[in-house]
């Protein structure tokens, strides 16, 4: 019999769960709370349920608790780079950024991704497994225990692809959403994709309310594809209308992302090409000024052209934001922790 995921149930698969395993119902809300409340990090700390319990889970289910493998931390703004690692040996890295609205929490999806696109570091060995609904949730449960604070933000912008994911993605969703468990708002998930149609469609029948974030980096198809391979297999026609269809099931505005790299997709021809393509989107833009890997010789747009594609779309009635950058201290694009520790682990 395969082991069950025990922070992977919904409270309804845990009680019965705990009630094959020929021990009371409400054994199973209490374990809930333990893992999702008070975020315990093994059964040991489990105080309130029997050993007998205990040791059935033990046997026949896992529990997951990920590792803190390195943490650095920015002197600057206190933003975190956590390393963490998965019990397969595996290592994901997830980001905690402190705002003045509260604590907001970048996740991984996936172990590295195979999307391929050009200038991100998360893909450039593949796609090695996707994260259970449990790896993503703890993710956020080790952040919030190890600085005491509660998390009041989600972000889906780690390492992978949360489309290419799924099933679990939607699951850690609700899990995450769950009155009864860490009760973060949907309102206050975002998920970004690099724009799988049929899975921007499926998502916007699930009744949820989260924010979607579609990376878009380019106003045409022709420069998207040079960055992004996913461009070969959804255009822009078809991956805006799947963003307003998403829109009109759900409410939610859209975010639209868009890394500005030097020579490629910065000028005003660009910025003007993307005011008309999104005028009619219920959205806004959030402009990353790309953060250069070694392995690619993309370079960030200079601040002058960076202030004048903003310029040039607030103008023209887009709502822009520039993305702050946050933890320059301890630096890196999405992905380069971990690929730099593989490195230094392969070298040793
Ligand atoms: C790492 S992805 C994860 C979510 C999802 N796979 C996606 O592509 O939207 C989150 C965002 O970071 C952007 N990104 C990746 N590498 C980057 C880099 N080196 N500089 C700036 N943005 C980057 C992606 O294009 C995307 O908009
Ligand atoms: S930007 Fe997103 S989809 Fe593209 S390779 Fe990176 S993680 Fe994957």
């Amino acid at each position: 019999m395969e082991k069950k995921d025990l922070k992977s149930m919904t409270l309804e698969e845990l009680t019965e769960f705990v009630k094959e395993l020929g021990e009371k119902p409400f054994r199973a809300k209490q374990l809930y709370q333990w893992m999702h409340v008070k975020l315990a990090e093994s059964l040991d700390e489990c105080t309130n349920l029997p050993k007998s319990l205990k040791e059935k889970l033990s046997e026949y289910s896992t529990y997951t608790s990920l590792k803190t493998v390195k943490m650095l931390e920015s002197g600057i703004d206190g933003t975190r780079k956590y390393l963490f690692g998965l019990d397969d040996g595996n290592v994901i890295e997830s980001v905690l950024m402190k705002y003045h609205h509260g604590n907001s929490v970048c996740i991984s999806s996936q172990v590295g991704c195979r999307m391929g696109c050009r200038f991100c570091a998360s893909t450039l060995d593949g796609l090695t497994r996707n994260l259970r609904p449990s790896e993503m949730l703890d993710q956020i449960y080790r952040i919030q225990r190890s600085t005491g604070e509660r998390v009041s933000n989600v972000v889906v912008m780690g390492s992978g692809e949360p489309m290419d994911n799924y099933d679990n993605l939607i699951r850690f969703i609700r899990l995450l959403s769950d009155e009864n468990g860490l009760n973060i708002s949907q309102r206050n998930i975002t998920v970004s994709t690099c724009g799988i149609v049929p899975k921007i469609l499926k998502l916007a029948e699930e009744g949820l309310s989260i924010t979607l974030a579609l990376s878009l980096h380019a106003p045409d198809d022709e420069t998207r594809k040079t960055l992004m391979p996913i461009a070969n297999s959804y255009s822009l026609s078809e991956v805006l209308p799947a963003c307003k269809e998403y829109y009109k099931k759900t409410g939610r505005r859209l975010t639209f992302e868009y890394s500005l790299v030097q020579g490629v997709n910065d000028n005003l021809d660009e910025a003007k090409r993307l005011t008309a393509l999104l005028k009619d989107m219920q959205g806004h833009v959030n402009l990353i000024p790309v953060n250069p890997i070694k392995e690619r010789d993309f370079k960030q747009s200079n601040r002058d052209a960076i202030d004048a594609f903003r310029g040039y779309l607030e103008k023209h009635g887009i709502n822009v934001t520039i993305r702050r950058e946050m933890g320059r201290d301890i630096g890196g694009a999405c992905g380069q922790l971990r690929k730099s520790y593989l490195s230094e682990e392969e070298s040793s």
